[in-house]
């Protein structure tokens, strides 16, 4: 009782309508086909930046394995290599990026097509600050995932072929829609990690 008397009424109604800390975070997405090393370069980035990092893909997944009511539904859809209903991956997001506590984010994977994008622009109202595409061609990406070894599900040639086709008919135009609005940092993803990461550096360090 005492401390709310002593709290000055404007302090308690700014504190009402705050915009929570996430909602006006620096966002930046990171694109580019399956086994591209989005999440390579985001554990790179987040050792020596300031940024929390979160895959959609992987929220997705730890979204199965809780037990959700939307378990079965998303699993079928990742082995499918489908993308999930953007409510469901917008909502992951957001709670994601509350309840870090942090306003600084890098989101791997996200968004992979236009419902995905707007979506997330209607309920985070958040525009990223740039966008991040890693570009490989189709033959090394097929490499790599058949070499990562994480025990996916949808790390099979046949589910692989599925990937590419969605990320070329549903992600490419989004890559675009950035370029057109100049937030687009195109990084060429076929070289070795390192290299990979030095030219993704630069794009960070000012
Ligand atoms: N530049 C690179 N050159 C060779 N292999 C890479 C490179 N970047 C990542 N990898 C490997 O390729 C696989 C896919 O990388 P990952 O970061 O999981 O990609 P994504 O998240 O885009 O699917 C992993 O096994 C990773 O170790
Ligand atoms: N925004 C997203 C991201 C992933 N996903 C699903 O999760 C799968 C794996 O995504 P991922 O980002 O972990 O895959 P990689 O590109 O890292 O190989 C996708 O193929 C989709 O089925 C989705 O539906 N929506
Ligand atoms: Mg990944």
């Amino acid at each position: 009782m005492a401390l709310i008397m002593e709290t000055p009424v404007d302090a308690l109604i700014k504190d009402e309508h705050e915009t929570p800390k996430w909602k006006k975070s620096t966002v930046v997405f990171v694109l580019g086909g399956p086994g591209s090393g989005k999440g390579t370069q985001c554990a790179n980035l987040v050792k020596h930046f300031s940024y929390t990092h979160f895959s959609a893909g992987d929220l997705l997944r730890a979204e199965i394995k809780s037990g959700s009511q939307f378990g079965a539904m998303i699993q079928s859809m990742i082995v499918d290599g489908r993308i999930v209903p953007s409510e469901i991956t917008v909502k992951l997001l957001c709670k994601a990026m509350e309840e870090s506590g942090d306003d600084k984010f890098l989101i791997d994977g996200f968004p992979r097509n236009e419902e995905n994008r707007i979506v997330f622009e209607n309920v985070a109202k958040i525009e990223p600050a740039f966008v991040l595409f890693f570009d490989c061609p189709e033959d090394e990406l097929e490499r790599r995932i058949m070499s990562r070894n994480q025990g996916r599900e949808d790390d099979n040639i046949e589910t692989i072929k599925k990937r590419f086709k969605v990320f070329v008919e549903s992600t490419l135009p989004i890559i675009s829609y950035y370029e057109s609005k100049g937030k687009l940092r195109k990084i060429n993803a076929a070289k070795p990690s390192e290299e990979v990461f030095e030219a993704v550096k630069v794009l960070f360090a000012s």
